[in-house]
């Protein structure tokens, strides 16, 4: 019997607020919603759904060691990254990410590259197997989707 492996979905600062944090930006939807969101598409797929939100960039990157170990048993699908505003500014992030070499989606609700200059460079883009923004909160379901065939 294979194990079902672990889409491990990382949030990072300020998702917390999601459905009051500029709703014309990220739309009404709370991080629980968004969590639901995740838990139908990983049921579909065939997934086991650990989904996780912390404002801490330290904790993030304790989080992609921990994916790191979970790919070296095989138990791990890959990982979403929605860094948030670390997406910007992390090379610690980017770091992690390669010294683990775990396969993750960078991941944005909005779509950054119409948005202030700031938010047009990612620290995590070049470290990432594949980047998706501007697909609203259902981009999880599509980065999940994503992942099956890694
Ligand atoms: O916190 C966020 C959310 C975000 O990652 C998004 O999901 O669209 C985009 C980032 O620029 C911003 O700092």
């Amino acid at each position: 019997m294979s194990t079902m492996k672990t889409a491990l979905v990382l949030n990072g600062p300020n998702l917390n607020l999601l459905g009051m944090r500029e709703p014309q930006v990220y739309g009404t939807k709370t991080l629980a919603d968004v969590e639901q969101i995740c838990a139908q598409a990983c049921a579909a797929h065939g997934l086991v759904l650990d989904f996780r939100q912390s404002n801490h960039e330290g904790v993030l990157v304790d989080w992609i060691h921990e994916a790191g170990r979970m790919q070296a048993a095989g138990t791990l699908a890959g990982v979403v990254l929605n860094a948030g505003a670390y997406t910007h500014t992390s090379v610690a992030l980017h770091d992690a990410i390669k010294g683990t070499g775990v396969p993750a989606v960078e991941l944005h609700i909005s779509n950054v590259h119409v948005r202030e200059a700031f938010r047009h460079h990612s620290y995590i883009a070049p470290a990432a197997r594949a980047v998706l923004c501007g697909f609203g909160v259902q981009g999880y379901a599509l980065a999940i989707a994503g992942l099956l065939d890694w």
